[in-house]
């Protein structure tokens, strides 16, 4: 059977990078691909790298464009999902790589975002374990709507749940820093992205608390502990294209020894996929999970500061965003998890 998939937002880097990844899938068949300013451009002048889509011409993003195949990713800007997809019919299954469907608390949602709350949908971080057993893969399998995860919760989540789910680290207290490229803040040109200020340097954004992530990654946290996970989250932006190196710290629990930690992330990864934790001694590297669905992840015990760190690198573009929403498809369909994705890195 072959599925028709559609991609809202495929002029901007996550609807790109879902066509690169679906160019490989052997199960689906790229159809309309949609974009607002750029409607009537051919792909080929935006994104030359995906060859075998150059003569597509972008159409513009409505209902009727999208509906008619099996499966349509949305990669828009925040806001504009629920409208698109309730106009969708029942049948189709939706994937959204936009916040709109993220959180499922309505005050951390306008807090955070200016348009109205649109609701909750499943979360498409399949490995994400919770608390008391059980990981999100469970809420994903046969789902109709799929709401992908931020690039940021994604692998600061991943690094911090399965000490958090365990009772080995404590849920108060978590620190986070983490480095993102440059593409993390999409195509379209902004102040803070232009070459001569972003080459060779890095920067703080979003401190003290007031970036958008802060109440996804609490969420996760909170899922992972079964209690309130307090959290301090600061981006920073890195003078890359893609790849993010989020390096994560919390209390460990009095007595807990440095065997006892690394079990607890062993145990939650010994059977991922696309979750590797390194040999110890090996620290993630943004260059080893380019391009990849993979993200690598160390931790170890700071006897002397009593706390656990956790380092996770990911692709932004790719697990962050366009590889979290075809392994979700994949799940949501009844497809073997990693059908048609990259499972190694780009290096150096
Ligand atoms: N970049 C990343 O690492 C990640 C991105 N995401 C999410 O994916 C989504 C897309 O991000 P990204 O690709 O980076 O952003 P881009 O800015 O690169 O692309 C945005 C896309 O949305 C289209 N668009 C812009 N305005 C409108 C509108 N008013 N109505 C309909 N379509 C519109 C653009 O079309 P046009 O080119 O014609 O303007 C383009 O196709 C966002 O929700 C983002 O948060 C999620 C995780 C990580
Ligand atoms: C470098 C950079 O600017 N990154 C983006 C995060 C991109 C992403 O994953 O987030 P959303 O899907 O929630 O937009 C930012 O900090 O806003």
């Amino acid at each position: 059977m072959v599925i028709t998939a559609a991609i809202a937002g495929a002029s901007g880097y996550a609807g790109a990078e879902i066509a690169r990844l679906l160019l490989a899938h052997p199960e689906v068949e790229i159809g309309a691909l949609t974009a607002s300013g750029n409607a009537g451009v051919r792909m080929g002048d935006l994104a030359p790298h995906l060859q075998p889509l150059a003569d597509r011409i972008l159409q513009p993003t409505d209902a009727q464009t999208l509906a008619g195949h099996d499966v349509v990713f949305l990669a828009l800007p925040h806001g504009h999902s629920a409208a698109i997809a309730q106009q969708l019919p029942d049948d189709v299954t939706i994937i959204d790589c936009g916040a709109d469907f993220r959180l499922d608390d309505e005050q951390d949602w306008t807090d955070y975002y200016d348009t109205p709350f649109a609701g909750t949908w499943p979360y498409g971080l399949p490995e994400l374990v919770k608390a008391g057993g059980g990981k999100h893969r469970d809420d994903l399998v046969g789902a109709r709507h799929v709401s992908v995860p931020g690039c940021y919760p994604t692998a600061v989540s991943l690094a911090l749940a399965p000490g958090l789910a365990a009772g080995v680290i404590e849920p108060q207290d978590i620190v986070v820093v983490a480095a993102s490229g440059t593409s993390g803040a999409g195509r379209s040109a902004k102040p803070h992205l232009i070459g001569a200020e972003v080459m060779g340097a890095m920067s703080p954004y979003g401190v003290g608390g007031g970036h958008r992530h802060t109440p996804e990654i609490r969420r996760n946290l909170s899922v992972a502990a079964g209690a309130y996970a307090s959290v301090s989250f600061t981006p920073t932006l890195a003078p890359m294209p893609r790849g993010i190196l989020a390096t994560t710290t919390a209390r460990v629990v009095p007595g807990t020894d440095a065997a006892t930690v690394r079990a607890a992330w062993e145990s939650a990864y010994a059977d991922e996929p696309c979750v590797h934790l390194l040999p110890e001694g090996q620290w993630p590297h943004t260059g080893s999970v380019l391009g990849s669905n993979l993200v690598h992840i160390q931790v170890t015990l700071d006897e002397r500061s009593g706390r656990v760190i956790a380092i996770a690198a990911e692709d932004n573009l790719t697990k962050g965003t366009a590889g979290a929403a075809v392994q979700s498809m994949n799940l949501a369909l009844g497809l073997p998890e990693t059908t048609g994705l990259p499972m190694t890195g780009v290096a150096p």
